[in-house]
């Protein structure tokens, strides 16, 4: 970042004028990061009618951006994005004619409790078509993209985060879906417990929110996600249970 976005991002220059938070030609910045992906996601029919939803929070200064409600993914433009400080208690930029996306306190919840740096909702059909064939946890087996999710592991000697093996079963919970988003904080808050290392969670019927320190890592493991959910269903329609052992899959 240059000393410009230092001054942009100052708390006078934000108070003078908040529209200095979206000031940037950077691609990676925040605010032009989450047009760029709402447009892909919306091409990958994850995020199709207005559905779903990016928030990322700046890597240097930690304030929080967020798309608005009930506006088209692939139309999003920087100017309708809500930016809030970094815990999301203070709403530091607001655009005229929107109210911030339903998934905010959902977001928040992620960030605050889980230390994300991003978070990802999508409406992937295939996360829905897995919520009806999964009763508690889609769990699948011993496939290599499994290797691109966190295990929620440590090394102790480089402090890196440890990757899911491929001889690994990947779990992850799906909770029951409400009428509006944001009561579903208190299942977020009940995963959080009862599965401290996921890194994803399935609402049934609904969709997917994936997090991940940085928006790179929330990225491929929404992807790799995605690839695996898309797998297991293709595997139970041929009869062949996601998470069955290496080698039993004749049996079926
Ligand atoms: C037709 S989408 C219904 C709301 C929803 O589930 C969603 O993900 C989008 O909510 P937002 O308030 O961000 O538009
Ligand atoms: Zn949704």
């Amino acid at each position: 970042m240059s000393d410009n976005e230092d001054f942009l991002h100052n708390e006078e220059a934000i108070r003078q004028d908040p529209d200095n938070l979206i000031k940037s030609n950077d691609p990676n910045h925040p605010a032009n990061l989450i047009c760029t992906l709402c447009e892909q996601f919306y091409h990958n029919n994850w995020c199709t009618g207005t559905a779903g939803g990016i928030s990322i929070k700046h890597s240097k200064y930690d304030h929080i951006y967020v798309a608005p409600s009930g506006v088209q993914k692939e139309k999003m433009k920087k100017e309708d994005l809500f930016v809030l400080n970094h815990d999301g208690s203070k709403i530091l930029r607001s655009p005229k004619f929107y109210k911030p996306s339903d998934c905010t306190p959902l977001f928040k919840a992620c960030f605050n409790v889980k230390n994300a740096g991003a978070i990802i909702h999508t409406h992937s059909q295939h996360a829905v078509i897995c919520s009806l064939i999964f009763k508690d946890e889609f769990r699948i087996s011993n496939i290599e993209n499994i290797k691109a999710i966190p295990s929620g592991k440590t090394d102790p000697v480089t402090g890196k985060s440890i990757a899911l093996s491929y001889f690994d079963t990947l779990k992850i919970p799906i909770i029951e879906n409400m009428a509006h988003e944001n009561e579903l904080v208190d299942s977020f808050h009940e995963v959080f417990k009862k599965y401290p290392h996921t890194t994803a969670l399935i609402v049934r019927r609904h969709g997917i929110f994936v997090w991940g320190p940085t928006i790179e890592k929330a990225k491929i493991f929404n992807e790799a996600i995605d690839y695996l959910m898309e797998l297991a269903i293709k595997m139970y329609q041929l009869g062949i249970p996601p998470d069955c052992p290496i080698g039993d899959e004749q049996k079926y």
